[in-house]
């Protein structure tokens, strides 16, 4: 962002006229926000950048409309612009109070401490500062975002204010996407104010790029419509091998998972022990009996299964670490493989994750970050930012590695990244990552057959994951979202996108 308003700014763009700009923008989105009649007094935290000039002219501009606002700026030392706009509300005879206590008694409040130029700790009386206001039940606009988050990395450095509303200007800043700054961000919404396009692509052209998973790409993505003509085995065969005795559910949830994403066939592979439940609740499924060992995990596939005649391969939930052999089988496949949970755990202990850059098709690999941590041990120590690890593990891997988390990210092994900006912590259960992995099998099984990239499919199945996980919660609260539920909020929460 630095060098892309660095052009602007050589170009001939003056900073004040831009900071003008910026600031009307941000005033007229807080009014709608706060209207005075209702919010009439507003305290403006001032820091010493432009960021603290920002909240400047929006102070200002409240005046001139009739709010009553104070101002808490505790630099002595300002930036010359934000000097500039700090003398000029002095003489408009804008209150100024040297305690925060002053504005506890304000209807809300705006953060212009620290912008993107916030790069180490807050210094301990500001720290304070920050503390006693998170204390409050005074909600808070964050300019660009919340101060004291780091705009990368989205960690707090020292603390950081929580805000209610982040008014991000121009460009999306990494860290509100990250998983350290959820707790800080509130409701996040993008102010655009026209930066040129020539000057975002000449900045970005050379660094990999980071996006954000939109409903429109996700859905462009799904293989919809159906060609009229279409048949059972035109619309992708997925095989899951998962489940063990001890972990019966793993494998229901990821068959159910792959059922909703519309596969055209799916089998699943089972310890003989359990085909018969997983038979009763699957009446669609091929449900394969596999032979099994003295601790009821899948010891091989069965002679009869013929890896080749499946489109996509789904691996890891349920399997225990005893099913090794089957793991190590498909990994040597020449199939589209998804893998997670036991899957990735063998993996890691096997040390043959070498290998994976060997395969001859699309690999997935969907850890959480503690099976990440077991995969990518060298990656994940001192791991700050989520971004990076996950693209380092793509590339190292050749795979497309899926880190799940609050926000997941997932990267292609060119180093790009996506990541998917809304979802809901009623997701934080045991089984809801078994039904993710069922939903990308099915999407990639029906990818497979179009050759669309295979990222596409899991970008899709994060999304719709997610979105079911929002609708269910909507309905039935953050605490009614069990796996299995969450399986069937797959259908109306994709459904309310179509109409
Ligand atoms: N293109 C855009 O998006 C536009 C951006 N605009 C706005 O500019 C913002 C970026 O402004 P910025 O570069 O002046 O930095 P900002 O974030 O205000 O703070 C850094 C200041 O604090 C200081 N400082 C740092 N750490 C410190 C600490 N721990 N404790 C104390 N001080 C500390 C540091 O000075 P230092 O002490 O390092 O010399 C520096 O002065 C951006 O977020 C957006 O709001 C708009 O106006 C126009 C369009
Ligand atoms: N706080 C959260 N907010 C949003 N999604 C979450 C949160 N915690 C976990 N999730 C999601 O829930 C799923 C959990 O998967 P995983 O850890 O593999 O669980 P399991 O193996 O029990 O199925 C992942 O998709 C993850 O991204
Ligand atoms: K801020």
């Amino acid at each position: 962002m630095r060098a892309i308003e660095g052009r602007a700014f050589a170009a001939g763009m003056p900073v004040a006229a831009l900071m003008e700009k910026v600031a009307g923008l941000i005033t007229r989105r807080v009014q709608a926000l706060y209207p005075l009649s209702t919010h009439q007094k507003v305290g403006v935290l001032v820091g010493p950048g432009h960021n603290g000039g920002d909240a400047l002219v929006v102070a200002r501009e409240l005046h001139l409309q009739g709010y009553e606002v104070v101002i808490y700026r505790p630099f002595s030392r300002l930036k010359e612009l934000t000097q500039q706009h700090a003398q000029y509300a002095e003489s408009l005879g804008i209150a100024l109070v040297n305690e925060i206590e002053a504005l506890q008694s304000c209807d809300w409040l705006i953060d212009g401490l620290f912008g993107f130029g916030l790069e180490r700790s807050l210094s301990a009386s500001i720290a304070e500062a920050v503390n006693q206001i998170n204390q409050w039940s005074v909600p808070v606009v964050s300019i660009d975002l919340p101060s004291g988050l780091h705009t990368d990395t989205g960690a707090a450095l020292g603390t950081a204010i929580r805000a209610t509303q982040t008014l991000c200007l121009g460009l999306w800043k990494l860290g509100l996407l990250q998983d350290n700054a959820l707790e800080y961000v509130g409701t996040a919404e993008l102010i655009d104010f026209g930066l040129p396009l020539a000057d975002i692509e000449a900045v970005l052209a050379d660094s990999p790029c980071i996006h954000r998973v939109t409903p429109q790409s996700a859905i462009a993505n799904l293989p919809l419509p159906r060609s009229a003509t279409t048949h059972k085995y035109k619309m992708g065969h997925l095989l899951a091998i998962c489940g063990s005795h001890r972990y019966t559910g793993g494998a229901i949830l990821t068959a159910l998972g792959a059922r909703a994403s519309g596969v055209g066939m799916l089998s699943v592979a089972v310890p003989e022990s359990i085909k018969p439940l997983l038979s009763a609740q699957l009446p669609e499924a091929l449900i394969i009996g596999c032979p099994e060992n003295s601790s009821g995990a899948i010891a091989q596939l069965p002679e009869s299964v013929e890896l080749s005649s499946y489109n996509a391969i789904a691996c890891g939930p349920g399997l225990t670490m005893d099913a090794s052999t089957v793991v190590e089988r498909v990994i040597a496949s020449d199939r589209p493989l998804v893998l997670d949970a036991d899957g990735l755990n063998v993996l890691a202990q096997a040390g043959t994750i070498p290998t994976l850059t060997q395969r001859q098709a699309p690999t997935i690999l969907t850890p959480h970050f503690g099976e990440f941590k077991r995969l990518f041990p060298e990656i994940a120590a001192g791991m700050t930012n989520r971004v990076i690890a996950v693209r380092e593990a793509a590339q190292q891997t050749g795979a497309v590695v899926l880190l799940k988390g609050a926000r997941v990210a997932i990267a292609n092994p060119d180093g790009t990244v996506w990541i998917n900006p809304a979802s809901t912590p009623a997701l934080a259960r045991g089984g809801s990552g078994d039904v993710l992995t069922g939903l990308i099998g099915g999407l990639l099984a029906q990818d497979m057959l179009q050759s669309a990239p295979i990222e596409a499919a899991v970008q899709t199945g994060v999304w719709w994951h997610a979105e079911a996980g929002m609708l269910a919660a909507q309905e039935r609260t953050e605490l009614g979202v069990d796996a299995f539920t969450l399986t069937q909020y797959l259908m109306p929460a994709l459904r309310s996108h179509l109409q």
